[in-house]
């Protein structure tokens, strides 16, 4: 290792230490952090089950940066290349339309084998997997309603996706000795004001008390259910709102999805941690960067992820929280927007790991206001970069930005080959 990187690191360390924070603890603690990439940024959202379909379900992808993945095994070239630009063992999250399959199979027909080359590859690379149903960009999603729909044979379709989804989910967990969490997420709701509010929202509490009837052990399956705030074409009204599905959690013994993007401009879900987490065993969080709107923009170092990361490390939170990503940008390199994302998310749990949280609850109690404030402000400028540094090179992963230049790499020798195919075809 760089003598430079040590020698700071070394520094660091007896800084923190006057403040009780014994780092080399910290850094062993992250190594243990499991983030899940979502496989979607590695191809704006398309999968490849239905390669022609519109990506539909009021979720947007812009930009058209070249080189975006076209098949199953490019794209697990890509996130290997991403994966090893970035410190830590991680999982990867994938949708049902990544399924890797020649067989023409419709979603309420996926198995466990439509699948399998995924499961080889993580066995391989020593990942774990976590899975969601896709509830869009399809024909039988066409109006806008799946698990809520008021056509039975359509809610059925949706229900038995729903149900076979999560038997994949349970395969994945067997075979890679980890749980995979098994998140919903549906779009359902209406542009504008409806008159039944009530009726669809019944329908998506039985619609999802039939796909968990069955019994799945948790050590290889934890089903997650997410709310939202509004969807493009769904202004107005979503079935399945943060009320409902808080509902539905704390009454069905689920986890709880809680995306960044899911909420009013200026509702923040970092608040919201402590709270769901009394009363329910497990949280699935989908950290995002919402400017303006649900815009899904690659997370960066801002003071929500910072209140997050420190939310959960305060309280304990990570042995029960999963973290997954969730943002698709296609105006930048797809692999690179994987890259800064992650690195981000685990330097900010880093970051918070590294603030004296004794002290300052001590500083709290009493009443130090003052010194709350002073302490909090001070640690911004503490060296955790130096941490950071010397965390990324024990882990064998480039330092700062050097892992840029691996990515410029990859777009000239792999990406661009892809990008005159397509020219070319
Ligand atoms: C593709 C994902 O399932 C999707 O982003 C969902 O999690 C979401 O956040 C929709 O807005
Ligand atoms: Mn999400």
């Amino acid at each position: 290792m760089d003598q430079q990187i040590r020698k700071s690191y070394e520094d660091a360390k007896t800084l923190y230490s006057q403040h009780g924070i014994d780092v080399d603890q910290a850094l062993e603690k992250l190594a243990q952090i499991k983030i899940s990439l979502h496989c979607w940024q590695g191809d704006d959202v398309r999968g490849f089950l239905f390669r022609d379909a519109e990506l539909s379900g009021g979720i947007a992808v812009t930009g058209s940066y070249p080189g975006r993945a076209a098949t199953p095994d490019q794209l697990r070239d890509d996130l290997e290349k991403a994966l090893s630009l970035i410190p830590g063992k991680h999982k990867v999250n994938l949708h049902a339309i990544y399924a890797d399959t020649e067989e023409k199979v419709d979603l309420d027909e996926l198995e466990p084998r439509h699948f399998q080359r995924w499961v080889d590859w993580a066995k391989d690379q020593g990942l774990g997997l976590d899975f969601n149903p896709t509830y869009f960009s399809h024909p039988k999603a066409a109006d806008g309603f799946t698990l809520s729909h008021a056509d039975e044979e359509i809610r059925q379709f949706w229900i038995r996706h729903g149900k076979a989804s999560r038997k994949i989910a349970e395969h994945f967990g067997r075979e890679l000795g980890q749980p995979c969490v098994t998140n919903s997420w549906v779009p359902d709701g209406y542009k504008d004001t409806p008159v039944d509010r009530l009726s669809p929202r019944q329908r998506l509490r039985d619609s999802l008390d039939e796909i968990f009837s069955e019994e799945i052990d948790p050590s290889y399956n934890i089903d997650a259910v997410e709310s939202k705030l509004f969807g493009l074409g769904s202004e107005s009204y979503v079935v399945g709102s943060h009320e409902f599905y808080m509902g539905y959690a704390l009454s069905r013994g689920k986890a709880v999805c809680l995306d960044a993007g899911h909420f009013h401009p200026t509702e923040v879900i970092s608040n919201k941690l402590t709270s769901i987490l009394m009363f329910s065993e497990h949280l699935l969080l989908h950290v995002s960067r919402p400017v303006r709107w649900d815009s899904d923009h690659v997370v960066t170092m801002d003071d929500e992820l910072l209140e997050i990361a420190r939310e959960l490390v305060r309280g304990d939170l990570l042995p029960r929280t999963s973290i997954g990503l969730d943002f698709f940008d296609g105006s930048i390199n797809h692999i690179a927007a994987w890259v800064i994302g992650t690195r981000n998310t685990i330097k900010a749990l880093l970051r918070a790991m590294l603030e004296p949280v004794d002290e300052l609850k001590r500083i709290e109690l009493a009443g130090d206001f003052t010194s709350r404030l002073a302490l909090t402000e001070e640690f911004k400028s503490y060296p955790f970069g130096a941490v950071w540094d010397y965390y990324c090179a024990s882990q064998g992963v480039p330092v700062r930005e050097q892992w840029l230049h691996e990515v410029k790499r990859y777009e000239e020798q792999v990406l661009s080959a892809r990008y005159s195919l397509v020219q070319n075809s």
